[in-house]
């Protein structure tokens, strides 16, 4: 993996603003491979909520869910994102696949050590103004019709996270079909939304109010990332 962004262009606009949308993080042979990568992936996680725990189930148990158990999870989904924080989206756990050697050979082993490479974490520390950014987590997310991540503000405590970077990687998204990384001011407006793009790296400060649009039944296309955040000291699993 190579980076084609120069950070140093674009740290200026993040402190003044506290996010920044850069494109063409990688070079041409690089996105092309991660997105190969993340087309051809079959098996995602389910990621959701339950009772304000994080659940994450295998694709293979959702695979054998009858139409009842479809009907009742979709219920409990939108339940509780009526009454506060819900998400459904699709996820592969990268950090916890290259720590537990769960997927030998796989290309996301490639990408989680690129991540934690020199070349992306001085990108991080350089973008920021934070030399004391250590290591990143990440995972890959696929957001298909129906999936959504309710306001929230990424703020966790323990982790050490400095700031969220969304690698956004979906070619030919339609803005009609949501799935806009949106943005709110104290006002509760949206102050700005960062639409999927593709080759395109957003990152933005924390704790900051931002959700996931709800990704629209007529969308004809997954939104494709790969997510996770910059953060403190020396990875715990490494
Ligand atoms: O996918 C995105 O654009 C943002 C994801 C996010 O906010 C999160 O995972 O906490
Ligand atoms: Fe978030």
């Amino acid at each position: 993996m190579r980076l084609a962004a120069n950070a140093v262009n674009w740290a200026g606009r993040f402190s003044q603003r506290g996010r920044i949308q850069v494109p063409g993080l990688f070079d041409d042979a690089s996105a092309e491979q991660l997105h190969r990568c993340l087309v051809n992936q079959d098996q995602w996680n389910l990621a959701f909520n339950r009772r304000g725990e994080h659940v994450d189930i295998g694709s293979d148990s959702v695979s054998i869910w009858t139409e009842a158990q479809s009907r009742q999870f979709e219920e409990m989904i939108y339940a509780g994102a009526k009454e506060g924080f819900q998400y459904r989206y699709k996820a592969v756990p990268i950090y916890d696949v290259y720590h537990d050697g769960s997927l030998p050979g796989h290309f996301f082993n490639t990408l989680f050590e690129f991540l934690n490479s020199d070349a992306f974490l001085n990108f991080g520390r350089q973008l920021l103004g934070r030399p004391e950014i250590g290591f990143c987590d990440a995972q890959a997310t696929c957001f298909e019709a129906g999936h959504f991540l309710t306001t929230h503000d990424d703020d966790i405590g323990g982790k050490n996270r400095v700031a969220a970077y969304v690698i956004s990687m979906t070619k030919n998204w339609n803005p009609n079909w949501g799935g806009a990384l949106q943005f709110f001011n104290e006002q509760g407006n949206i102050e700005e939304g960062f639409l999927p793009a593709f080759n395109t790296l957003n990152v933005f400060q924390i704790p900051q109010s931002h959700a996931v649009e709800f990704v629209t039944p007529f969308a004809s296309g997954p939104r494709l990332s790969i997510t996770g955040w910059f953060r403190t000291g020396k990875d715990p699993r490494s």
